[in-house]
């Protein structure tokens, strides 16, 4: 595998400002080396010198890392989201210069970003500065790929660049991205906790039962709010370091967005593709853990048992199915779920695995998925008229997928949950539950106590 040397990163940026005609948009480069093992929250932290926005992912078993600074390249879509960020994904690659000899999940050009729950729904000013799809190709990127590094950056040049210029200014940032420093840790203080209206949010739970009883759905997902205030400016990283510590088997991710920040630890895979190999998830259906070995293992095998939850749950299993099949050979998904231990809580959780058929993409696939009833409901569309008109909330991209792609036909996306939106002193947390014809509005609010846990615990609560 042959990389780009230092000196030679000046001459290319120069052949391609030669081979570049007058009236040509502006063309991506993009190279990628290996590097020595770094930390991936020690780069994030790093980059917060620089002022840029900053991206943080892992996946589900820490296989993979990725930190995205700056934006090189930024793909928004509204109205047909999946098919324009699809459509302006492949025009960036048609004219990319793109030097990656590893070729490795995540390496190379990688687009990082989400989507929006409900692009119907009006957007509040809380989450104005996320679109309702939003992609970044980020100026400098960690990739950490079963434990080796790579480093890749992205220029985006014009005809009128200055060769020596672009390489220099490159120069002096890596100073900073690169350099040893020390890190303080640092605790929070909640100072208030507001829950937006819980007992309104019962209300719209006993509504949602009765339509289901009334046989108008089958399901709706009801999510609520708890706002927060702290005694200082919440750090993204610190928080990023305490979900790494706390919530194992789960994604930990962090966008940020001009001093926004939308960061959680989620269990939930919504799709992942390499090259035709594609896999998803079933999770749904909600047990607390047990204090003891004992308690614990009761409250498990009554889960795998209990009628709710599994309803709740194979309302998912038979979606996502339905959803895909007709993009898939292969397509195998066991009969029983099993349970999926957190630190906070259990789940039900059922694998899926496929082959994705040619000519298909993992925007296709998401468009098929997103939102399974582990998120909306069932039937789609009559559930989500139900969230959008009864929610006390502006979902924005709580509950939405979230994730990666790169040029070589890899990416993942995982359900946003868990999750909160960090500004300033302040956050706004999210969570919701899968309401079915069976459910109690007191012990779905239970639920969804246990599920704003693993946030909560990290910021201090
Ligand atoms: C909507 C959330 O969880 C979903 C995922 C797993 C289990 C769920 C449940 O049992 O209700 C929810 O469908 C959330 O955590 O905010
Ligand atoms: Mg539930």
């Amino acid at each position: 595998m042959i990389e780009i040397k230092e000196g030679q990163v000046e001459a290319l940026f120069e052949k391609v400002i030669q081979g570049l005609q007058n009236n040509e948009d502006a063309r991506l480069v993009s190279i990628t080396k290996k590097i020595q093992p770094i930390d991936a929250l020690e780069f994030y932290q790093r980059a917060s010198y620089m002022g840029k926005n900053r991206t943080y992912w892992t996946n589900s078993n820490r296989s993979l890392y990725l930190v995205g600074v700056g934006e090189t390249f930024e793909i928004t879509a509204a109205q047909s989201r999946f098919k324009e960020t699809k459509q302006k994904w492949d025009k960036l690659l048609e004219q990319a210069v793109i030097h990656n000899p590893y070729k490795l999940p995540g390496t190379g050009v990688t687009a990082l970003g989400g989507m929006s729950f409900d692009p119907k729904k009006e957007t509040t000013e809380l989450w104005k500065h996320f679109k309702p799809s939003q992609f970044t190709i980020p100026e400098f990127q960690l990739t950490i790929y079963q434990g080796e590094s790579y480093y890749t950056i992205n220029v985006l040049i014009n005809k009128d660049d200055h060769s020596g210029q672009l390489a220099a200014s490159i120069q002096r940032m890596e100073e900073t991205l690169f350099q040893t420093i020390q890190v303080e840790p640092e605790s929070l203080t909640i100072e208030k906790k507001v829950e937006i209206n819980p007992e309104r949010w019962k209300e719209t739970v006993r509504a949602a039962t009765s339509e289901i009883l009334n046989k108008k759905v089958e399901k709706i997902v009801l999510a609520r709010e708890v706002r927060l205030s702290f005694d200082k400016q919440v750090k993204s990283s610190v928080v990023i370091d305490k979900l790494l510590d706390t919530q194992a088997n789960s994604y930990i991710f962090a966008f940020e967005k001009n001093n926004h920040c939308f960061i959680g630890a989620t269990p939930e895979r919504l799709v992942k593709v390499e090259q035709d190999n594609l896999l998803s998830t079933c999770l749904a259906g909600t047990a607390p853990r047990g204090e003891t070995r004992e308690e614990d293992e009761r409250i498990s095998e009554e889960l795998l048992h209990d009628q709710k939850n599994r309803e709740e749950h194979d309302f998912v299993v038979q979606m996502i199915k339905q959803a895909i099949k007709d993009h898939c050979t292969d397509l195998v998904i066991p009969d029983e779920p099993v349970v999926y231990p957190l630190k906070n809580l259990q789940h039900l959780y059922t694998p899926v695995t496929a082959k994705l058929k040619e000519g298909y993409s993992i925007f296709d696939i998401i468009e098929q998925l997103h939102p399974t009833p582990a998120l909306g409901g069932t039937p789609r569309e009559e559930s989500l008229a139900f969230i959008r008109e009864n929610e006390l909330l502006d979902r924005g991209w709580y509950g939405a997928p979230v994730g990666w792609l790169d040029s070589n036909q890899n990416g993942e996306f995982a359900v946003a949950i868990r999750s909160g939106l960090i500004h300033g002193d302040t956050a706004s947390l999210f969570a919701g539950c899968g309401v079915v014809k069976d459910s109690d509005p007191e012990a779905e609010y239970e639920e969804t106590n246990i599920k704003l846990m693993p946030m909560l615990s990290v910021l201090g609560g």
